[in-house]
């Protein structure tokens, strides 16, 4: 029976543990650009003993930002910039990931902590956002965006292809498609944000036809041998969820037929009406669900942050892998604690050994 510190195998790479670093958006970029932030940044978390590191949600073009501060790999530079961030993370023994996406009608937003809200029409770094439809978000984001045209459409999964290619070029060896939390794939397969006539819109197989021509797009310049993944919010929490479950996990079977090889399991945040029963593992039973009807891996985050949940969530075979993420913000070396926590033998060697060869060594700890 597998555990959180059992190794794990998908297409041909093997991660040393069950544990990942989600991605989570830094908002320290300037013109799609890493800098000392995100270096520094990505090498301490792949230091801290988590078999992948997922970078950041990071823009297949300039339009495609959630903010101005966002990370983007529509140019060469950029990917100059990230193969730096993936050579540490790998130095660091984790595996190298990164996911790419576009924000749809949740971009040009003022960062979090600066707002959290559409940038207004004239101000600042602005641009006019794209989606299905000229169908606004609402609350904090009520800009109303451009319905995209058909060559828009097939732009934007050149752009994403594009990004593919210099993810892999970067070296870069785990990719996730960004299908999730609103933007732009996730809001094409929303009835909240879509209401297209044509073959992009109406039903869920319209609804559906952006997110899985994209993945096969992907999937034709992505080496079979390297995982294909997304983050997909399977759920919305507005009271239609067995709808839309049902509609989505049917998604993520044709996904897999096109040749995904992991669902990272997610929220919808299509709409700003939903109530979220936020609480410890609340997706866990969620992402078995996708796993045993769609019969492929899984993982999922939100709320796994405690050892004894997460290492459960495998060992019951509700998920492959688990998403840590704002845990790791908190403590980079969540994996020792973990470790401690799991009774895993010598904890402290989940840690590089210039960290582990000292937490072992003159222990002031009494051993029991
Ligand atoms: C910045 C986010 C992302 O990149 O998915 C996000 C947005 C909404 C909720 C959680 C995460």
């Amino acid at each position: 029976m597998a555990d959180l510190f059992s190794s794990f195998k998908l297409k041909d790479i093997t991660l040393k543990n069950r544990i990942a670093v989600a991605p989570m958006c830094q908002y320290q970029a300037t013109d799609g650009l890493i800098n000392d932030w995100h270096q520094v940044h990505y090498t301490s978390l792949a230091r801290g003993g988590a078999g992948l590191v997922v970078v950041e949600a990071t823009a297949v073009s300039p339009e495609g930002r959630i903010t101005p501060k966002c990370l983007g790999l529509w140019n060469d530079e950029q990917a100059q910039g990230l193969a730096k961030v993936a050579s540490a993370i790998k130095n660091a023994g984790a595996v190298a990931g990164i996911q790419i996406g576009h924000a749809g009608r949740k971009a040009s937003a003022n960062i979090p902590w600066e707002g959290d809200d559409h940038i207004p029409n004239g101000e600042g770094q602005g641009w006019q956002p794209i989606a299905p439809s000229a169908v606004a978000f609402g609350a904090n984001l009520p800009k109303v965006p451009t319905a995209m045209t058909i060559e828009d459409i097939e732009r934007v999964k050149a752009d994403f292809v594009a990004a593919a290619k210099r993810a892999l070029a970067a070296g870069f060896e785990w990719l996730e498609l960004h299908f999730a939390h609103g933007y732009l794939a996730q809001s094409f397969f929303s009835t909240y944000a879509n209401e297209r006539t044509d073959q992009y819109g109406g039903s869920a197989e319209g609804r559906g036809r952006f997110l899985l021509e994209t993945v096969t797009a992907v999937r034709d310049v992505w080496p079979q041998h390297l995982p294909l993944t997304a983050r997909f919010g399977v759920i919305e929490f507005d009271h239609k969820d067995e709808e839309t479950l049902t509609e989505s996990i049917a998604l993520v079977k044709q996904f897999k037929q096109a040749g995904l090889d992991m669902l990272n399991v997610s929220i919808c945040f299509s709409t700003p009406t939903a109530n979220i029963p936020w609480s410890p593992a609340f997706l866990a039973p969620i992402a078995a669900r996708v796993r045993q009807e769609v019969g492929f891996p899984v993982a999922t985050s939100w709320g796994m942050d405690n050892p004894l949940h997460a290492n459960a969530a495998i060992e019951d075979e509700q998920m492959d892998l688990v998403m840590i993420g704002k845990a790791f913000l908190a403590n980079p070396h969540w994996p020792y604690q973990a470790a401690q926590t799991l009774n895993i033998a010598r904890p402290s060697w989940v840690l590089p050994a210039s960290y582990a060869h000292w937490l072992e060594r003159y222990s002031t700890v009494k051993a029991d």
